[in-house]
């Protein structure tokens, strides 16, 4: 059973012509799939219609095992498929660090040291322990888009949907994502510009165009 299965999808922002023009995709668990495609061409757009923040004007999206329409269905969605915002601050809005990757866990139901203990073991994995107790919005671009994943990995999803994931990151801290992003088990549909990071994360590409998903 694919995790997501999406046909048809028409969604153009109100009063704009129709950026999604029939867009249909399928990702598989276990797969990794790359989206490039020019500024504008609604790249962005799709990873959020697929987790429910927008609603399509036609189509199916079909995740996990099940049709979902209403907001009520991505509830569902939204726990098991993480997305990374593009821009971190959409992602980000507690006052610390600690608190920001604990959210999604206490959310999820888990106890205050559980979700604490999450949180370490999250920071830990990804280097960012000397990060815990900073205030968020005082964090750099770069240290906030490492934040965002961290935030995301915390509530173990099946699938991640990153949208430009390096955009913000030096040399050194865009390598270290690759690597991370490189030994996750998780599905993946990775959105962004960067052909050396498509290849080495997700070589199987896809391209947006005209509204449509092609083969890259
Ligand atoms: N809330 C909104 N209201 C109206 N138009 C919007 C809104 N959000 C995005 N758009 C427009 O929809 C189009 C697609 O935007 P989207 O962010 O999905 O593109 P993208 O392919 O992710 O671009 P980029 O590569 O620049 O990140 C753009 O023309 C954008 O200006």
């Amino acid at each position: 059973m694919p995790l997501f299965e999406i046909d048809g999808l028409v969604f153009g922002y109100p009063g704009r012509p129709a950026i999604l023009q029939g867009t249909g995709l399928t990702l598989e668990a276990g797969q990794r799939l790359s989206i490039a495609g020019a500024n504008g061409s609604g790249k962005s757009t799709l990873l959020h219609l697929m987790v429910g923040l927008l609603q399509p004007q036609a189509g199916c999206i079909h995740a996990f095992g099940q049709v979902r329409r209403a907001e009520a269905d991505f509830h569902e969605v939204r726990r098991r498929a993480g997305l990374v915002f593009q821009d971190p601050d959409d992602q980000l809005f507690c006052p610390t660090v600690a608190e920001d990757v604990a959210f999604g866990p206490l959310n999820l139901g888990l106890g205050r040291e559980a979700a604490m203990e999450t949180v370490e073991t999250v920071l830990t994995r990804l280097d960012l322990m000397h990060l815990k107790d900073r205030i968020t919005h005082r964090l750099s671009g770069g240290e906030k888009r490492l934040v965002s994943l961290a935030a995301v990995l915390a509530m173990e999803p099946e699938v991640l949907l990153l949208d430009e994931p390096t955009n913000a990151l030096d040399e050194e801290n865009a390598e270290r994502l690759v690597a991370i992003l490189q030994g996750l088990p998780q599905a993946l549909l990775l959105v962004t510009h960067d052909a050396e990071m498509r290849a080495r994360i997700a070589p199987e590409g896809l391209r947006l165009q005209s509204g449509r998903l092609v083969p890259a």
